[in-house]
């Protein structure tokens, strides 16, 4: 579970949150919303990588699947994740990295930062798998992928949800996030957000299509 108490975040001229409150449980939680809306954001503050006011009641070991992976010149995808590894204090598990790389292919010799968008994305999805957390904040992991990609990103996402687990997954996927999660929230600009459980998926859906369809394109 994930607790926020009266989120106060602002950028020089932008205010992201003012007072927001909310609570995201165990399980496997969707997060949709507008470009800017704050989603990004919200991650960062969650994981402190951000300055903010309020406070985030949080799980202790955090995996936190950044949009935009970099990585430096020169290591090798494999010395990347030996370097996950270290770092977390876990063994490097060999045989999960080949089990999830029989689909995802990546030549783990080569330079990470040599990597095109989507093996990026999909190098970062092994090294949250490689380790166990209590809390995963994936941000767009399906951005890059292609279909096989996609695909096994949502059985991953499966898998390491366990018991005491909690998963928040942005995306744009709408059709992604119904095969996976338990709820899927939705935050709009200005913080204010709304709960669908999955019985409410197909109102989720109305009421996106109602938002975001535009009079003057309606043929
Ligand atoms: N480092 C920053 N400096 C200034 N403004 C920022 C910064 N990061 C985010 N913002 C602003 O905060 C708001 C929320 O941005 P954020 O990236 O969290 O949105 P998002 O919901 O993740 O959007 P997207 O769907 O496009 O990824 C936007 O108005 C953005 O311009």
């Amino acid at each position: 579970m994930v607790k926020i108490l009266n989120l106060y975040k602002t950028y020089p001229g932008t205010l992201v949150f003012e007072d927001f409150s909310y609570v995201f449980p165990q399980g496997i939680n969707g997060l949709v919303g507008a470009n800017g809306a704050g989603k990004t954001t919200l991650f960062n503050c969650i994981y402190g990588i951000e300055s903010y006011k309020g406070s985030v009641i949080k799980p202790s070991y955090i995996s936190y699947l950044p949009n935009e992976l970099y990585f430096y010149p020169r290591v090798r995808a494999e010395e990347y994740l030996e370097f996950v590894c270290k770092l977390k204090g876990v063994s490097i598990n060999r045989k999960k990295i080949d089990e999830l790389n029989s689909h995802f292919k990546l030549p783990l010799k080569k330079y990470a930062s040599d990597y095109s968008t989507g093996m990026k994305k999909k190098l970062g999805l092994i090294s949250v798998y490689l380790v166990d957390s209590n809390l995963y904040l994936l941000d767009e992991p399906f951005n890059g992928l292609d279909l096989e990609g996609s695909i096994v990103c949502k059985q991953l996402i499966k898998a390491i949800n366990k018991p005491d687990c909690t998963i928040l997954v942005a995306s744009h996927l709408l059709e992604s996030l119904k095969g996976i999660s338990s709820a899927i929230h939705h935050l709009k600009p200005g913080g204010s957000i709304a709960k669908y459980r999955s019985k409410d998926f197909e109102q989720l859906e109305r009421d996106l299509t109602f938002l975001f369809s535009s009079e003057s394109l309606k043929l």
